[in-house]
């Protein structure tokens, strides 16, 4: 199966300290209709640093409980322990998901010979597909398209999700992507410029909010219609920034509270909730249409 479209990141909906199940079923089912290619859950955005190993395990059997078979899903299956990430990944080969996300490892560093070392070692021990995320930002370290060429080489490293923060970096590597390999956008902003030089999609948090546009700009790009996919990603352009204005998901979750969509914006420490300012520029952008399409 190849790896394009819209994949969602789905959020860990919380209410009074534990995950919101309820919520997260709505959720589920919300998203199934919208054309989205995929889920995927524990990753940034769905707070995978503060979930338990109990509550990884319990969350990803009611995602697959509550997907009935409906979407592929990619689970975020990352760390900076080589060791614990392929432990992870033997476990979630349990649930018969199509992979996993695999953030770059964070914090030690590791060298290009390192970086390469990790996923050629979880490429090895693992039938799962891989999806190299690669975020500097985050992890203080750069995956280089030379070291993505060579993992590429890996049947089962079938993509990566772009957030290098270089758009030479990205340009080239889309300008020259290996062969059988799916290069999604990470960073949501580059989303329109993505599929343009050819990039086969993103995992995009924004995506939670007027999903169906996001789609359409994939269908429409992919069908040579760039004016009117550029028309729509006008549209979406305004609320986005905003979203990433403070740390993700905690603008998502409050958006997504507004529309109705899960019982509480609530975040686990040390992610807080939004600001009123931001609440302020939110709600401007928020469209109504989108409420109402989401109440029903
Ligand atoms: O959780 C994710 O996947 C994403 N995380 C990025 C981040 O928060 O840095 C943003 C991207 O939209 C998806």
């Amino acid at each position: 199966m190849s790896l394009n479209g819209v994949w969602l990141p789905i959020i860990t909906p919380f209410k009074e300290g534990k995950i919101d199940y309820k919520s997260y079923e709505k959720l589920i089912n919300h998203y199934t209709g919208t054309g989205i290619s995929g889920l995927i859950p524990f990753g940034t955005t769905g707070e995978i640093p503060t979930l338990s190993e109990y509550e990884f395990e319990e969350m990803m059997d009611k995602t697959i409980e509550y997907n009935k078979g409906r979407l592929p899903i990619y689970a975020g299956v990352g760390g900076n322990c080589t060791a614990n990430v392929v432990k992870r990944a033997k476990m979630a080969e349990k649930y018969k998901i199509e992979g996993i996300l695999s953030v770059c490892p964070y914090y030690n560093k590791p060298n290009q010979n390192g970086i390469y070392s990790h996923f050629k070692n979880l490429a090895e021990e693992t039938s799962l597909n891989i999806i190299i995320y690669n975020i500097p930002y985050r992890t203080g370290v750069n995956v280089t398209n030379d070291t993505i060429h060579k993992l590429a080489e890996f049947k089962n490293i079938v993509g990566l999700k772009d957030s290098c923060g270089d758009i030479k970096q990205t340009m080239n590597l889309l300008l020259n992507t290996p062969e059988n390999f799916s290069v999604l956008t990470g960073e949501d902003l580059l989303f329109y410029l993505t599929l343009t030089l050819g990039g086969s999609g993103g995992i995009m948090a924004s995506a939670h909010i007027n999903t169906e546009k996001f789609v359409k700009i994939y269908k429409d790009i992919k069908e040579n219609n760039a004016e009117e996919a550029l028309a729509t990603w006008k549209e979406l352009y305004p609320l986005i920034p905003l979203l990433f204005e403070e740390p993700n998901p905690a603008p998502i979750k409050y958006c997504l509270n507004s529309l109705g969509l899960v019982d509480s914006p609530e975040l686990r420490l040390p992610l807080t909730e939004i600001s009123e300012e931001l609440k302020v520029k939110i709600d401007k952008v928020l469209t109504v249409r989108e409420s109402v399409k989401i109440a029903g």
